[in-house]
């Protein structure tokens, strides 16, 4: 991947009326000194959202003709194929996909089509939470998914409930997306660098973990979709973890939102690092390790219905 001159990509989701086209519009007014393309989507015939997004010189395209899971690989390369030829003209590329659609289709555009992962790269996955509704919404995959895809939660509304309210709230995202970073808005008032120029897809740091999360587990596991690590210092076998990770994904991909790892690989120098959406995974050797005090694998799974035991064994049985 040529990141040096590749376009970062940021994927803005939540739930309807969770403050998107709020936050889009923060970023198009922000003088973050970034010339800034738009791809909106917007579910059904006439696109009021393109309205609503303060007229800027950004260039925005929309996507009318339905919601972006089910369009997304022919439109979506599409557009960006167009909007690619122009790529001198803007610096940063946002979608900003409809309340209603699982996020992983446009995040695996960026992994599986060729043109695409060399001219782009995904920069982070930000979703936006309404804090008053989600409640009412938890039992809805969409809103399940876009939590646990995020690479950065907007805890947005805040106006509107209590700080024990909000605790709570972020005590329940954190045990379905370990990995996330969780700030809290009113009217998607964020730091812009909190999300533009995140780099949470950067294999160089694919995990960024709280430290508290890897050392303890302390899920509530009652929740469909949670997050779980594994932190083991003996070194695997890469042909046995090849295998295992392969079968894994066949059997339960669909259930296994996102991994992510840093791996000690036997008789390797250099750090194992990879990470997957669904089925599809990217990994590659990395910087060597620091020291051998340092070498340690870290992988963390956030999905629906994981079995913890048979994850657990079946990760131990690749040591080499
Ligand atoms: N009270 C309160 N209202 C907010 C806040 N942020 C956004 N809103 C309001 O919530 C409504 C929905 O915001 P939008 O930004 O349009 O949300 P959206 O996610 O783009 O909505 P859809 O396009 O329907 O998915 C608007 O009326 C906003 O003014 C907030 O922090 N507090």
């Amino acid at each position: 991947m040529t990141t040096t001159t590749a376009v970062p990509v940021t994927v803005i989701t939540g739930y309807l009326g969770a403050g998107k086209t709020t936050l889009l519009n923060r970023i198009l007014t922000h003088e973050h000194g970034q010339k800034l393309a738009v791809i909106v989507n917007e579910f059904g015939e006439v696109g009021i959202d393109n309205q609503l997004v303060i007229d800027a010189d950004e260039e925005i395209f929309e996507m009318n003709n339905g919601c972006i899971c089910c369009t997304v690989r022919g439109d979506l390369i599409r557009i960006i194929g167009n909007l690619m030829r122009r790529r001198e003209r803007f610096d940063h590329l946002l979608i900003e996909t409809t309340g209603l659609a699982d996020p992983a289709p446009v995040i695996q555009t960026f992994f599986v089509d060729e043109d695409l992962k060399a001219q782009l790269v995904l920069d982070a996955v930000v979703t936006v939470v309404d804090a008053k509704h989600i409640w009412q919404h938890w039992d809805s995959d969409e809103a399940q998914e876009q939590i646990a895809f995020a690479d950065v939660i907007l805890l947005n509304k805040t106006d509107l409930v209590s700080e024990s309210e909000l605790e709570q709230l972020e005590q329940r995202i954190r045990a379905m997306n370990a990995m996330v970073k969780l700030y809290r808005s009113q009217s998607s008032n964020v730091k812009m660098e909190h999300i533009l120029g995140v780099r949470a897809f950067d294999l160089d740091r694919a995990l960024e973990l709280d430290p508290n999360f890897l050392n303890e587990i302390a899920h509530d596991h009652d929740q469909s979709v949670y997050s779980l690590a594994i932190v083991e210092p003996r070194p695997l076998d890469g042909d046995k973890l090849s295998r295992w990770v392969s079968t894994l994904l066949e059997t339960k991909g669909p259930d296994i939102f996102r991994m992510k790892g840093i791996l000690n690989l036997a008789g390797a120098d250099e750090r194992y690092v990879f990470q997957g959406v669904h089925m599809i995974f990217d990994g590659r050797s990395d910087r060597l390790w620091a020291s051998p005090e340092e070498r340690r694998s870290e992988l963390v799974v956030i999905g629906r219905n994981l079995d913890e035991t048979e994850l657990r064994t079946g990760f131990r049985a690749c040591l080499a």
